[in-house]
């Protein structure tokens, strides 16, 4: 899929997140719709899943049947000029192969994959038989964006534990894939949370840029990684750099971890405080 070229977006981009639901407004589209406004971006979404989970955990899990699902895809690409897409939680095999089938279709500018598989809580998102749908679906969006654990099932390794492995092992994803590689070190047990683009893809040498912040003590982080893809496509739409985007939504990102405890939703990982930049009235202490 081509990249896009220098372009900056001269209006609010209009970005749809195809992900699944979070009703406690954490993670998942209810987070990506919020990350999306927080960039300046015009926010959309598909539901894939309508999943019944609070701060603690999954309860269960309700999937449109793919029929409905296309009807919500194509409804919006009917009508409107997406500018940027963010792919969230897909669950199963018949999920992803709609969405693939549209994105070869409609052929968006701008597509980010955040491979979604096990939440904060344990829970798993994505089926075991899905592994393999989700490896073929990196090879058609623009940039991906594992955590270790995902990193390592997209490259049929063992978990890195140490940051210059989990680089090695974006290097080969990006190179086997063709896709650029966001990987993230929230899992990281230091001191501090790196993140590096990793572009290894069309033989032109490889691309390395680290994104460096230290660790913010706090157990709120639910969906962090949603916010992370969904914010990056909006500013990637807006900039046309992914360095440039990557860069600006990891300062914002920090933010919204350092306000994350201002919020007290909920009694389990809570969400990360997404308007921290715009609520300066309302927090004690800003
Ligand atoms: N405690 C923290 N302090 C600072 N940055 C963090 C912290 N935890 C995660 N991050 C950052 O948040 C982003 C998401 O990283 P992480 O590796 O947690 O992804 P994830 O597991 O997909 O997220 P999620 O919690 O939504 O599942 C990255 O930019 C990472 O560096
Ligand atoms: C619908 C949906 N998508 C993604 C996540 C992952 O987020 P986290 O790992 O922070 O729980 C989630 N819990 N729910």
């Amino acid at each position: 899929m081509a990249l896009l070229g220098p372009l900056a977006l001269r209006r609010v981009p209009r970005v749809l997140s195809i992900a699944g639901t979070d009703p406690t407004g954490g993670a998942g589209i209810q987070a990506d719709l919020k990350s999306i406004a927080a960039m300046g971006g015009y926010g959309m979404a598909v539901v894939t899943a309508l999943v019944a989970q609070n701060t603690r955990g999954v309860r269960s899990v309700h999937t449109p049947p793919t029929a409905f699902l296309r009807e919500q895809l194509d409804a919006v690409s009917d009508d409107v000029i997406i500018d940027a897409v963010k792919i969230g939680m897909l669950g199963d095999v018949a999920t992803i192969e709609v969405v693939h089938e549209w994105l070869l279709r409609i052929q968006p500018q701008l597509v980010v994959l955040d491979p979604v598989m096990i939440a904060t809580s344990g829970d798993r998102l994505l089926a075991d038989s899905a592994e393999a749908s989700m490896r073929g679906l990196v090879g058609t969006v623009n940039l991906v964006t594992p955590n270790l654990p995902e990193l390592a099932v997209l490259v049929g390794e063992p978990i890195a534990t140490h940051w210059p492995d989990a680089l090695d092992q974006a290097r080969r994803l990006s190179a086997g894939a063709g896709t650029a590689v966001l990987v993230k070190g929230g899992h990281l047990l230091t001191d501090s949370s790196p993140d590096a683009l990793v572009d290894a893809a069309g033989g032109a040498g490889e691309t390395l840029r680290e994104f460096l912040g230290p660790r913010v003590a706090t157990s709120n982080t639910h969906g962090t990684g949603c916010s992370l893809s969904a914010a990056v496509a909006t500013v990637m739409a807006r900039t046309g750099d992914w360095g440039t985007a990557i860069g600006e939504v990891k300062g914002w990102l920090q933010g919204a971890l350092t306000y994350a405890d201002e919020l007290q939703v909920g009694e389990g990982s809570g969400p990360i405080n997404h308007f921290h930049h715009l609520w300066t009235a309302a927090l004690p202490g800003k």
